[in-house]
């Protein structure tokens, strides 16, 4: 485990993110890592909050994502998963990464988890919240991300 409070939280495009992210921690502890991130792309505000979503969810809630888009008509959005995996500090980082499209909607659906009530994936009506876990895990973005990883892994035998 890193400390994450000694990792500089960076700031970009998402994949430059992550894989620089993936680079300091990996000098940190001198050593392999794999790391994490999700962003939540509004398509009208051409990807952002994106990466900031952790931090605009903290100080607005759900109810101030919706009110971004208000001026907007397109509420479209995408949630996206990146993980890097840096073998070490002088190997470069492998990304991977899933995507899943929907919309922004009120909030609906148990408030546990993040911006879950507020992401309706394309095809369904129900809110990632409103969906039984099995359901979201098929189709979310962060299943996506691990099938890409999977697939990556079992075609690049040097990287075990
Ligand atoms: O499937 C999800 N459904 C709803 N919300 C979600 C999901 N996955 C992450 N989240 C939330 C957590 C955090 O508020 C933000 C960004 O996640 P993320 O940048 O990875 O934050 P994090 O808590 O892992 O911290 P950090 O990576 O900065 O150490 O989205
Ligand atoms: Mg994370």
């Amino acid at each position: 485990m890193v400390n994450a409070s000694k990792v500089p939280e960076l700031q970009g495009e998402p994949e430059e993110i992550s894989k620089e992210k993936a680079h300091l921690a990996a000098r940190e502890v001198n050593g392999p890592v794999l790391v994490e991130d999700t962003c939540l792309c509004f398509n009208a505000l051409n990807g952002l909050p994106g990466p900031y979503i952790k931090w605009f969810l903290q100080k607005i809630g759900h109810e101030g994502l919706n009110n971004l888009l208000k001026a907007y008509d397109d509420k479209s959005a995408h949630a996206l998963c990146i993980f890097s995996l840096a073998l070490g500090p002088n190997t470069d980082p492998v990304t991977f990464f899933g995507k899943t499209e929907g919309k922004i909607v009120p909030a609906r659906g148990p408030p546990d988890f993040g911006w879950d009530p507020i992401f309706q994936p394309d095809g369904y009506e129900q809110t990632y919240a409103e969906m039984l876990k099995e359901e979201k895990n098929r189709i979310s973005h962060r299943s996506k991300a691990l099938d890409m990883g999977r697939v990556l892994v079992r075609h690049q035998t040097h990287l075990l």
